[in-house]
């Protein structure tokens, strides 16, 4: 299993670097230092809806009270400059500029008003709720240097800063191709078909789009073909030349019309077994310019071969390292009997439950239909060497979405 890993990560080249609107750029990993066109924040501003005062004012408040005129407003978006004077205040609201001769703005909840007075009293330090220009960020400095991943904080700081655009590692382009002369593909409306006898709804294709898309990859072309090679043989010319990954699904078992194995095993692409459960036959290679992943048509056997083989390299091509899902070790809620010398691939439930630190889960070992998602919410690959697995024996575990209490 290991050694079909590497083939398939060696297939995959990392992505060139690519500019992208910075809208586009959610999730992707940057390829180049972004450094800041600007300074941050842009002007000296009030942290906070109150009133500026001068500095003769702010030190005279400390021996007794001052009582001050208010002179003018400054709202946020202002942009002119009103100077201020020993004697009077302003009234300032956060994000507004703070005009020359100011030295302090004294939050409203500290400051009596009477009208257009005020009295400030106490303590006031120089620069109280002042952000001063630059302070977050001078021009020129780093944002993000190579190898970040493009959060929704990093593009928003990029966006305060007027940055538009950003060079990050490009996704990688991936084409789906299902095959099975069985196969039916369920649309809505007036194009639907049911599917005919010893023929059943399509799956892979959707689901391996899916799973393609959480990888930060862009599924560019999906195509379902039948168990002919003319067909399918022009389907993957098609696709290899749209993409930079084609991944199969079906075709590649041990029967008289395994399409894609007797296509591509000529061509290119090797045929293998792997100890992995299920996902036992796979295979990869190049066609035309593009790399290719066999994948089994069994629809948990395609799902586990995605995510032991296509995933990571996927991920590693483009140095992209976001995921919402998380890995942990948890504690088998029961004992189990694993197949010896085979990595299985198996559902379960995990859940944390307080007091417990660790999580507990519960594997839906011997459901190896798609339906073993039901009521699940993680998977693990267990270990080909262990031949029995106790209640309480730590397994690692990655859960889609958390892991639930
Ligand atoms: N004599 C043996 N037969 C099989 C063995 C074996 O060791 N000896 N291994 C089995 C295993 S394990 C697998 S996995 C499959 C792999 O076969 P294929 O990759 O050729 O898959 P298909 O025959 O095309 O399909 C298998 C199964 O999955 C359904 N399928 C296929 N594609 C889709 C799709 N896009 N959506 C939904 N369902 C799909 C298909 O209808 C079949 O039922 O070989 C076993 N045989
Ligand atoms: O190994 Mo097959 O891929 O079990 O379903």
């Amino acid at each position: 299993m290991a050694e079909h890993a590497a083939v398939v990560a060696e297939l995959i080249c990392p992505t060139a670097a690519v500019t992208v609107p910075l809208s586009d750029s959610r999730g992707a990993v940057v390829a180049a230092t972004i450094t800041a066109p600007t300074r941050l924040p842009r002007f000296d501003n009030s942290a906070v809806d109150g009133f500026a005062i001068t500095g003769a004012d702010r030190v005279r408040a400390v021996s007794d009270h001052r009582d001050l005129e208010l002179v003018g407003q400054i709202n946020a978006g202002a942009g002119e400059n009103q100077a201020l004077t020993a004697g009077s205040a302003l009234r300032i609201m956060t994000g507004a500029p703070v005009p020359d001769g100011v030295d302090a703005v004294v939050a409203q909840e500290y400051v009596a008003r009477d009208g257009d007075r005020i009295c400030v009293a106490g303590d006031i330090s120089a620069g109280l709720n002042i952000r001063v220009a630059g302070e977050e960020v001078r021009d020129g400095d780093v944002i993000a240097r190579r190898g970040t991943l493009m959060t929704a904080g990093l593009v928003g700081l990029c966006a305060a800063l007027g940055v538009t655009a950003v060079e990050v590692h490009a996704p990688l382009r991936v084409a789906v191709l299902s095959t099975g002369t069985e196969l039916v593909e369920a649309t809505p409306g007036a194009s639907r078909r049911e599917p005919g006898p010893g023929e059943v709804f399509a799956s892979n294709a959707i689901m391996l789009t899916h799973a393609i898309a959480g990888c930060g990859a862009t599924v560019v072309h999906t195509a379902m073909v039948s168990d002919d090679p003319q067909e399918f043989l022009a389907a993957m010319t098609r696709a290899s030349a749209l993409a930079d990954v084609v991944i199969t699904s079906g075709g590649i078992g041990f029967g008289d019309r395994d399409v894609v194995k007797s296509t591509l095993r000529s061509r290119g692409v090797d045929m293998c077994t792997v100890n992995m459960r299920p996902g036992r036959p796979q295979g990869a290679g190049r066609f035309g310019g593009a790399a290719v992943v066999t994948l089994p048509g069994n629809p948990m056997a395609a799902l586990a071969s995605f995510e032991a083989f296509v995933r990571p390299s996927l991920r590693a091509a483009m140095e992209y390292t976001g995921d919402e899902r998380r890995t942990v070790h948890a504690q088998l809620g029961h004992s189990i009997q694993p197949r010896p010398g085979t990595v299985q691939f198996v559902l379960g439930l995990v859940t944390l439950t307080p007091p417990r630190s660790v999580p507990v889960v519960e594997l839906a070992v011997g459901r190896r239909g798609l339906s073993a998602v039901i009521d699940t919410n993680c998977f693990a690959f267990l270990d080909a060497d262990r031949s029995r697995l106790a209640a309480g024996d730590l397994v690692v575990v990655t859960a889609e979405g958390g892991v639930p209490g």
